[in-house]
């Protein structure tokens, strides 16, 4: 399975449908500036947030109308749910009595399976489950796409006309979902982790925090471009690096005996945990 970025005619949004975002938060507002420079048009978004300033804060930066979820659910044809994991079951509460079976129903949240939706909603509802990331702000995300029970092909290719003008997307099986979220959903976090960490050996090296940080973050950028860009397996790529008898070999063993590969699968596995306790509401 290979990610997609989308043909040139899908990143412009050819239906008259209404898309809302209900929850825009971080990553709810991330979506919905990037629906806005992707094409779509103000008029034809809507969005709900819980606090009247930060609607108002939402309508002022992206000129779309903020509204009631109750509205929401009754004028817009895709709902996009961008709340938190935990206050999902409080929102479906409010939604349930508007949202007729034709809505197409987008979960953004991490473990929340989309069952529990079909269960809460209207019987046919057609529910879909992505995990994006926060790059789809600067339309490098990578969202990962899951149907649910009545959800068709045509409800799948709404949800990539949505995400993949703002990144890459990928479609897998649902129980793969919670994995995902470990990698690709959290996984800008550990990006930036490590550039903290290493800034901050840049510092211990003795370089101005501001150099360090530029290093680090051009390395990073570069790196990126490589293992997107030359086909290259990443240990290859690492090779070409590690000179005999060089600097970097050095710093590789310092990594082993730290034990980080072996940090970063458990990582990995504990934010999979995570991901599948949350289904639970916990
Ligand atoms: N932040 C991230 O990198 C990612 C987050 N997600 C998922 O996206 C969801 C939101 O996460 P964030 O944006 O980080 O959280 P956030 O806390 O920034 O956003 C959630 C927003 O929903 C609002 N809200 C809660 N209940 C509401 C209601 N009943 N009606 C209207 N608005 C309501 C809150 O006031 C808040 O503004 C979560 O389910 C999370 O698992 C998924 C992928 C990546
Ligand atoms: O930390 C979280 O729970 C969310 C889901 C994936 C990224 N952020």
């Amino acid at each position: 399975m290979t990610p997609t970025t989308a043909p040139a005619e899908a990143r412009t949004p050819g239906t008259a449908q209404k898309v809302a975002v209900l929850g825009a938060g971080k990553i709810g507002e991330a979506l919905l500036s990037g629906m806005i420079r992707a094409g779509w048009a103000p008029a034809d978004l809507l969005v709900t947030a819980r606090r009247p300033e930060r609607a108002a804060e939402l309508h002022e930066r992206h000129g779309v109308e903020a509204v009631s979820n109750a509205h929401a659910a009754k004028a817009a044809d895709t709902l996009i749910l961008a709340v938190k994991p935990q206050d999902m079951g409080a929102l479906l509460d409010e939604l349930a009595p508007h949202t007729a079976a034709d809505r197409l129903v987008i979960s953004a949240a991490a473990g929340i399976p989309t069952a529990f939706f079909e269960e809460r909603l209207a019987e046919g509802t057609a529910v879909v489950r992505v995990m994006p990331n926060t790059p789809v702000l600067v339309d490098e995300g990578m969202s990962v796409i899951s149907a649910g029970r009545h959800a068709d092909e045509s409800h799948l290719a709404r949800t990539e006309a949505i995400f993949q003008p703002v990144g890459k997307t990928l479609r897998v099986p649902e129980k793969h979902q919670d994995a995902a979220t470990a990698l690709s959903g959290s996984g800008p976090a550990y990006f930036y982790y490590l550039v903290e960490a290493m800034t901050d050996a840049g510092i211990l090296l003795g370089l101005p925090r501001a150099q360090a940080h530029d290093l680090i973050v051009q390395s990073a950028i570069g790196a990126a471009v490589m293992l997107r860009d030359s086909g290259e397996h990443p240990v290859r790529l690492r090779e070409a690096v590690t000179s005999p008898a060089g600097t970097t070999i050095n710093a590789i063993r310092e990594l082993e005996n730290h034990g980080v590969r072996a940090a970063l699968i458990a990582a990995l596995e504990a934010a999979r945990d995570r991901s599948r306790e949350l289904a639970s509401g916990a």
